[in-house]
């Protein structure tokens, strides 16, 4: 069990998260939604140990986090990383096994088979040797997902996922993400993406800041739980906000 207790991240003084607590179980899927500048981003980089907390703590199988980073894939928003560095597909999907491999050694022949695996599993193996910036959205969401997969981590963070992707990125992002789960893992997306995205997720954390509501789809998209996150700025209709 993943459990995030009292999290709060400051920026210069100015509260960006505060007071988050929540549990996540092996093998769900929890989609962090809420608006622009809501704190999401900022929640998982707390989580991770990637900005400083100003409260709380994380603790996965009742022991701290930041102790088992090995345990744990993360990819961030498409604006976090630089696109035009040299590097091809198969280096980066191989960084996955760096934690495994170590800094200094070469990748063993069993890393590149499980890189070679992962890049087959979502449908780049072709695309290995090109360098990521001549890749479509899609193709390059999907590299940074296999490299996720060749870490073979328990704990999987996506900022953003779905964002510039094509409809076959994203039916390939669905079903290993239904993979990943029914191994047990736990999965936490950020999304913007309020349709199909969210009926994949097994529970919804609506954030602005403060945790609005934590739940099922059902318990966390109600009228009054959209208004006190998103304001008068949506209608919503049949549970789909526009
Ligand atoms: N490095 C930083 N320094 C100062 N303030 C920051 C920094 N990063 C984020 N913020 C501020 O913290 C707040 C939360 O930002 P964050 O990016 O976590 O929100 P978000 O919900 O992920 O937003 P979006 O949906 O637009 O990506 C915003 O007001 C943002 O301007």
């Amino acid at each position: 069990m993943l459990e995030v207790q009292h999290l709060g991240v400051n920026y210069q003084g100015i509260s960006a998260v505060e007071d988050v607590s929540f549990c996540l179980q092996p093998g769900q899927i929890v989609g962090v939604i809420g608006p622009n500048g809501a704190g999401k981003s900022t929640l998982v980089k707390g989580i991770l140990g990637l900005v400083p907390t100003a409260s709380g703590r994380v603790r996965y199988r009742a022991r701290s986090l930041k102790q088992q980073l090995h345990s744990v894939a993360y990819v961030p928003q498409r604006s976090a990383i630089d696109w035009d560095y040299p590097i091809t597909v198969e280096r980066v999907v191989l960084m996955g096994r760096t934690m495994h491999t170590g800094w200094l050694r070469e990748h063993s022949r069993r890393a590149r088979e499980i890189a070679a695996a992962a890049m087959e599993r979502v449908g780049i193996y072709h695309l290995r040797r090109r360098s990521i910036g001549e890749l479509s959205g899609g193709q390059q969401q999907r590299v940074f997902l296999a490299r996720t997969l060749a870490q073979e981590a328990e704990l999987f963070f996506f900022d953003e996922p779905f964002v510039g992707i094509d409809k076959k990125t994203e039916s390939i992002m669905f079903e290993v993400f239904e993979e990943l789960k029914l191994q047990g893992k736990i999965l936490l997306l950020i999304t913007h993406d309020l349709g199909g995205a969210l009926t994949q997720c097994d529970r919804l954390l609506l954030l602005n800041r403060k945790i609005i509501a934590h739940g099922s789809l059902k318990e966390v998209f109600t009228s009054e739980n959209i208004q006190r996150a998103y304001g008068d700025s949506v209608l919503i209709l049949n549970q789909q906000i526009i």
